[in-house]
């Protein structure tokens, strides 16, 4: 098999992770945009056979979907054997149900779009609240990575006596992974949401962790409010900031100043560039696209309802 990675704009760092890993060729795709915000999508290299990856995490998934969509059409067009997308983080998740009254389904939609045009996703944590699997949604292949090792991998290199917890009960998948892997005690909190910015939560008693180094779980930070919150929640219990570490660091306006203001230190993958970097995702994005090209080309379709 021969396989080829493209990366879009802003996923090099990545894409140069994976080709290290893999062995891979990089491919050039040449993306601008014209003076009317209209996107421009050039193919500079030979695909002929080859199964492609297009790199791309979705994190402000609007400004990128069209770019994404044609550039995996003019793959196929041009020969590629197979049409895979590596999004470490995967957009639109959060709307997994209408929750009020006349919303639209963005998560199905999003997921459609996709895969009308990709042959097989690769992705790290999506958030899978509501389905069970991204198979409910999407109808090409889908390699769903859990990150939780990795993360582990972090704290055991970096943290003495650490007690994990997580801010609310989806964080449980995370947290209680995490501690499994390390030997440490976790403990978990309970959140209400009641707007975008604006999250409770109810913490439970750590006083019988006292002296370790509480570890805030998340799989997505955005606002920041939720682990914020949860910090504070820890912090009147006697213990010191946080360190809050995620799979995705959205961090969208004032959600980095508001952790730091609260004392916390952020830590994430690369799934998102941004400065609190530091697990990187070469090898696991890299072995799960070999092994999702190498089940054969071709679309694996389950149509959505
Ligand atoms: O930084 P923030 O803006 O607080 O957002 C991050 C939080 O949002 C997500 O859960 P969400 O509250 O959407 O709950 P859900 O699992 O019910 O969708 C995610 O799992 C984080 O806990």
């Amino acid at each position: 098999m021969t396989a080829m990675l493209f990366s879009m704009p802003g996923n090099e760092r990545l894409t140069a992770s994976i080709a290290e890993h893999t062995g891979w060729a990089t491919g050039t795709l040449e993306v601008r945009r014209f003076p009317d915000q209209e996107s421009y999508v050039r193919l500079r290299s030979g695909v002929s056979g080859s199964a492609v990856a297009v790199i791309c995490t979705l994190a402000r998934p609007d400004d990128q979907i069209m770019r994404l969509l044609f550039a995996a059409r003019l793959l196929r067009e041009s020969g590629a054997r197979s049409v895979h997308l590596v999004a470490p983080y995967l957009a639109y998740m959060r709307q997994d149900r209408r929750f009020k009254d006349g919303e639209a389904l963005t998560s199905r939609q999003f997921a459609q779009l996709l895969s009308s045009e990709f042959d097989g996703l690769v992705t790290v944590d999506p958030h899978l609240h509501r389905y069970a699997d991204l198979g409910e949604i999407y109808s090409m292949e889908t390699a769903s990575l859990a990150a939780s090792p990795l993360l582990a991998d972090w704290v055991r290199a970096n943290v003495d006596a650490p007690l994990i917890i997580g801010p609310d009960s989806e964080s449980e998948q995370w947290a209680g992974a995490i501690a499994r892997l390390i030997g440490a005690p976790h403990a978990v909190f309970a959140k209400s949401r009641r707007g975008d910015r604006d999250v409770l939560i109810a913490a439970s008693d750590l006083g019988a962790w006292k002296g370790r180094t509480p570890i805030l779980v998340d799989d997505v930070i955005s606002s920041g409010h939720t682990l914020a919150n949860a910090a504070r929640e820890i912090i009147d219990q006697g213990f010191p900031p946080p360190i809050c570490l995620a799979v995705h660091g959205l961090f969208a306006a004032g959600a980095e100043a508001l952790l730091r203001e609260v004392g916390c230190r952020m830590v994430t993958t690369e799934s998102i560039s941004h400065a609190s970097n530091a697990i990187t995702l070469g090898a696991l994005l890299g072995d799960a696209l070999a092994r999702q090209m190498e089940g054969g080309a071709g679309r694996l379709r389950i149509t959505p309802e």
